[in-house]
């Protein structure tokens, strides 16, 4: 049997109305479910740690910012926002300690449940309301009137209205204007981690960095390189995900299309696949989750330089100069260290 498509029609807010909702972490998905929450009525206030860099934009959000400790206390739904390698230490330190039953634990990402890196208690509802994009496009689309798809998926269920939650909660951030999908924790963290490894993030920056340093090496302008390996990219890919791989090659032209057809395959071929099938193995038994996780504890160190020689790369110089001209791209200046809740489309 097909899986269901919940949408609008099938999703309302009742289950979260008069219920205090709390935001942990004010980041890319916090904010982005904090805002269109607040927006569609709900009351929402966001737990913070001391220091962070996002308490001053989320008040003047006009958000009630708490400790951590004290948001939990308050609310009923408890959305955990942090990254996830931060999560055991703040849901050890300030979450658990003040899960009371019949309150409910939502993730966006199920990470920290499946690897078990965190340990949840049995009288609290588990429920996952994940967007299949970034959050400041959840935010961006849900200003717009649009909305972001998104999964639900149930991990605990003792109040016996979990699912109920779950999916109000996925209309409240506007996941069910496009259409939400249920799954379990296990399927959307493989899935995901599988996504933005092998193809959207990983995969797709990698193929973008080989095609410009072949064409830049090979003696042809940088700007050329740009406009050909990482500019048309977006324009293709629209076209792909308003009507599919055979819409866009409706719209390319025939020697286009050819040259696609034959010589794709021959790129990203077999021993790719191969390889993609071994990342599968490496993100299902943990160990890329145990990987990450140490990384995150001993500090970073091959993160950062890597990270730094991302930012270091040509491409992106170039790429700076030529966005310029183009008004109507949204030119983001990335500050060191900024909230990641400064680059906020504006409420409705
Ligand atoms: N980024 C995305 O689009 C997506 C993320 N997810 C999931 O959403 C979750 C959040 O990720 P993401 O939005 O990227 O995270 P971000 O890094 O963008 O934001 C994390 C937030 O947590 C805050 N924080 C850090 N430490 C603590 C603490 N000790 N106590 C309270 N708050 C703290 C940060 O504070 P400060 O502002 O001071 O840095 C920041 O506001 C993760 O589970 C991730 O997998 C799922 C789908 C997509
Ligand atoms: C593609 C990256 C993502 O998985 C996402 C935006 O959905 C993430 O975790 O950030």
């Amino acid at each position: 049997m097909a899986a269901k498509i919940y949408t609008n029609k099938d999703a309302n807010l009742t289950s979260l109305k008069k219920k205090t909702l709390a935001v942990i972490g004010f980041g890319s998905q916090g904010h982005a479910h904090a805002l269109n929450l607040k927006d569609s009525g709900l009351n929402v206030i966001i737990g913070l740690y001391k220091k962070s860099k996002s308490r001053e934009v989320a008040q003047k959000l006009g958000f009630e910012v708490m400790d951590t400790a004290d948001a939990v206390k308050a609310a009923d739904v408890i959305f955990v926002a942090t990254p996830d390698t931060v999560i055991p230490e703040v849901y050890n330190k300030d979450i658990a300690p003040h899960l009371t039953k019949g309150k409910t634990l939502l993730f966006s990402h199920g990470f920290a449940v499946h690897f078990k890196t965190i340990e949840v208690p049995e009288d609290v509802d588990v429920i996952l309301v994940a967007p299949k994009g970034p959050g400041h496009t959840v935010r961006s689309q849900f200003v717009d009137g649009k909305g972001v798809p998104g999964l639900i998926a149930v991990h605990q269920d003792v109040s016996g209205k979990a699912h109920k939650t779950a999916l109000a909660w996925a209309r409240g951030v506007g996941c069910t204007r496009a259409g939400v999908f249920e799954t379990n924790f296990r399927e959307e963290t493989v899935t995901d981690l599988f996504g933005e490894q092998v193809v959207l993030c990983g995969g797709a920056s990698a193929l973008v960095k080989a095609g410009f340093e072949v064409l830049v090496e090979a003696g042809y302008q940088p700007e050329m390189a740009y406009f050909e390996c990482l500019h048309e990219l977006k324009l293709i890919v629209d076209l792909m995900n308003e009507s599919g791989i055979a819409g866009m090659r409706f719209s390319i032209s025939e020697t286009a299309e050819y040259g696609d057809v034959t010589v794709g395959p021959k790129i990203i071929d077999a021993s790719v696949k191969k390889r993609m099938e071994k990342q599968l193995k490496v993100i299902e038994d943990g160990k890329f989750a145990k990987e990450w996780t140490k990384e995150y504890e001993t500090g970073c160190k091959n993160f950062n330089a890597l990270r730094k020689e991302g930012a270091d790369h040509q491409i992106e110089k170039v790429g700076e100069k030529l966005r310029s001209t183009m008004s109507w791209i949204k030119q983001t200046k990335l500050k060191k260290g900024a909230s990641q809740a400064s680059y906020v489309s504006s409420s409705k």
